[in-house]
C-alpha cells in the first residue's frame, strides 16, 4: 500500500461556510492499517466553535422548517446524487480512516445514497389523521412539527450510514443539524457534508463541528438551544448524555451496545449457520452493534458445528482493507485493539478455552497497524465477563446448551436486547424465538448483523432509549405531534 502523507486540513462547516476552530487546534487522522499514513488532520473544536454553530442553525431552522416536504426532499436528493458520484472517494477515505475492507465501505457509502433518496420521498408522506370529533360541528385532526435544532453524536464504525440515517430524517420533518463525528472519522464525515453543502442546503441548516467527545459532544448534550439530541455509541457515553439532556428538558434517543447471539438448532442448515457466523461476528473486525458474539449451539451438532467453524475462521485473511483479497481489517484504532486483547486475556483467566485467535498479529505486514487475530472461545459460561461485555471485537463465544429453551434463557441473559438470530428448519422453534427473544431486530435463517433502511432499528433492555431509528418510524423522535380542534 502506498503510504499518503496528506497534510489536509478539513474544516468545520458553520453558517453555509468551511472555517477553522476559533484556537486553530487540530487533530491528526491515521490509517488503523499504517499509522505511518497520515489521511489528514480535523478541527479541535472549543464551545465557542459550537456555539456558533448552533446559533446559525437556530436561526436558520425558522426557515427550513417554513418549506414543504417535497422542497426539502428535493435537497436530500441532490446531496444523494453528489455523494454517490463521490462514492469511490469517500469509501477509500472510510477504509483509511477507521479499517473496514473498500468492498464494505463501499457498500456503506452507497446505503447512505439509499437512505437520503428514501427520506427524500418521506417529504410527501402524509404526517398526521383526521380524527372524528364528538362535536360534529368540529374539525379535528393531527400534525407534526419538528423539534427545532437536532443533534447528532456518531461513532467510527459506520461513519456515513449512521450519520446520514440520523441527519436525513431531521431535516426532511423540518429540523436543523448540528453534528459532531467520532474522531477517528472525521474526515469521512467531512466529506459527506461537502456532499450536502454542494447540494446547496440553505446556509445553517447543516453544520458540522469536529472535536472530542467531552467537549463538542456534552456541550451539545448541555446546550439550551439544542432541542434534541440523538446519540449512536457506547452504553456508558450514551447514559451520561441522556441524563444530561434529560435535566434541561431536552428530547433524547439513545441507541448503544449488543451481546448478540445467534442460536443454532440440531435441525439447522450447518453449513448456512457456520457461514452467518463467521460473517455477523467477524465482517468489519466485529465493529458492529448487531455483530454476532456468542453462539448459542444444541449440544447434537455442537462437535460437527465447531470444527466447520473453526475451519472457516482459520480461512479469514487479515489485512490492509484497501487491498484486495482482504477479508478483515484492522481493530479501529490503538484503544480498540487493546480492548480486544483485554477481553481475550480476561476469557482465557476465566477458563474459556482458545480454539483458534487470540493474538495481536505481528511481522512486517501488520506492525504498523491494529490487527488481531479472530478469536473464537469454547466452552464458554454465562457468568464469564466475554459472554456477559460487548468487546466490539472479532471473538466469538460458544456457548453449548440441551433444548431451544436453554438456548433462549442464555440468549436473554445479558443486560443488551439489540439483535438476535436463530437458525432452524422448524416453524414452532422459529415462533417461539420470535417471540420469546428479547431484542429489537431478530432474524431467522440469516445473520444477527444487517439493517434494512425501511426497516424500525433500534434495541431492547439497555442497548437503547427504546425509540426507534429508521424507516418510516424515525418520525417518532424528530417530530412532535400537534392536536388540532377546529369549530
Ligand atoms: N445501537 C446502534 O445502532 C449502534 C450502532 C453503532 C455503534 N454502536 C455502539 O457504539 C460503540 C462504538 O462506538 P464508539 O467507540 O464511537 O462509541 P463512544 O460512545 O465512545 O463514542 C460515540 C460518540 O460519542 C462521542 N463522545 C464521547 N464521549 C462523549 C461525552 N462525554 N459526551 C458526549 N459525546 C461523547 C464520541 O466522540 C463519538 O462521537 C459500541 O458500543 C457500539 O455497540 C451502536
Ligand atoms: O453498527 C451498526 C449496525 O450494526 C448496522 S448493521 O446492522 O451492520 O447494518
Amino acid at each position: 500500500m502506498t503510504v499518503q502523507t496528506e497534510q489536509q486540513h478539513y474544516l468545520n462547516y458553520i453558517n453555509g461556510k468551511w472555517r477553522s476552530s476559533s484556537t486553530n487546534d487540530v487533530i491528526k487522522i491515521s490509517n488503523p492499517a499504517n499509522v505511518d499514513d497520515v489521511v489528514g488532520f480535523v478541527q479541535s473544536s472549543t464551545a465557542e466553535d459550537l456555539n456558533g454553530a448552533v446559533e446559525a442553525a437556530k436561526s436558520a431552522q425558522k426557515k427550513w422548517k417554513k418549506l414543504s416536504g417535497d422542497q426539502r426532499g428535493r435537497y436530500l436528493y441532490k446531496a444523494a446524487d453528489i455523494l454517490e458520484s463521490r462514492l469511490e472517494e469517500v469509501a477509500v477515505c472510510m477504509t483509511r480512516e477507521m479499517g473496514k475492507t473498500l468492498p464494505e465501505a463501499k457498500g456503506e457509502t452507497a446505503r447512505g445514497v439509499a437512505i437520503l433518496r428514501y427520506y427524500a420521498g418521506e417529504g410527501m408522506r402524509k404526517i398526521g389523521d383526521v380524527i372524528p370529533s364528538t362535536d360534529s360541528g368540529a374539525l379535528m385532526f393531527t400534525t407534526r412539527v419538528p423539534l427545532g435544532v437536532v443533534g447528532v453524536i456518531t461513532p467510527w464504525n459506520f461513519p456515513v450510514a449512521i450519520p446520514i440515517w440520523k441527519m436525513a430524517p431531521a431535516l426532511i420533518y423540518g429540523n436543523s443539524v448540528v453534528i459532531k463525528p467520532a474522531t477517528e472519522t472525521a474526515i469521512t464525515c467531512a466529506k459527506v457534508i461537502e456532499c450536502f453543502a454542494e447540494a446547496g442546503f440553505p446556509e445553517g441548516v447543516i453544520n458540522l463541528v469536529t472535536g472530542s467527545g467531552s467537549v463538542i459532544g456534552q456541550g451539545l448534550a448541555e446546550h439550551p438551544d439544542v432541542n434534541g439530541i440523538t446519540f449512536t455509541g457506547s452504553n456508558a457515553v450514551g447514559k451520561k448524555i441522556g441524563q444530561t439532556v434529560f435535566s434541561r428538558g431536552g428530547k433524547y434517543q439513545l441507541e448503544m451496545g449488543g451481546k448478540n447471539p445467534v442460536i443454532v438448532a440440531a435441525d439447522a442448515d450447518l453449513d448456512l449457520a457456520v457461514e452467518a457466523t463467521v460473517s455477523g461476528g467477524l465482517r468489519s473486525t466485529g465493529q458492529k452493534c448487531t455483530a454476532t458474539s456468542r453462539v448459542i449451539v444444541e449440544s447434537e451438532i455442537y462437535e460437527v458445528f465447531k470444527e466447520k467453524l473453526v475451519a472457516k475462521v482459520n480461512e479469514i485473511t487479515v489485512g490492509d482493507g484497501q487491498e484486495d483479497g482482504t477479508w478483515m481489517g484492522p481493530s479501529a484504532n490503538a484503544g480498540q485493539l487493546q480492548t480486544v486483547l483485554s477481553y481475550i486475556h480476561k476469557g482465557k483467566a476465566e477458563g474459556a478455552e482458545l480454539l483458534c485467535g487470540g493474538e495481536r498479529l505481528t511481522g512486517s505486514k501488520y506492525d504498523k497497524g491494529y490487527f488481531v487475530q479472530p478469536t473464537v472461545f469454547d466452552s464458554v459460561t454465562a457468568n464469564m465477563t466475554i459472554a456477559q461485555e460487548e468487546i466490539f471485537g472479532p471473538v466469538l463465544a460458544l456457548m453449548k446448551v440441551d433444548s431451544l429453551k436453554e438456548a433462549l434463557d442464555l440468549a436473554n441473559d445479558v443486560q443488551y436486547g439489540l439483535s438476535a438470530s436463530i437458525f432452524t428448519t422448524n416453524i414452532q422453534k422459529m415462533l417461539t424465538f420470535i417471540e420469546e427473544m428479547d431484542a429489537g431486530l431478530v432474524r431467522i435463517n440469516a445473520e444477527s448483523a444487517g439493517v434494512e433502511l425501511q426497516a424500525p432499528f433500534g434495541g431492547m433492555k439497555q442497548s437503547s432509549s427504546h425509540s426507534r431509528e429508521q424507516g418510516q418510524a424515525a418520525i417518532e423522535f424528530y417530530t412532535s405531534i400537534k392536536t388540532v380542534f377546529v369549530k
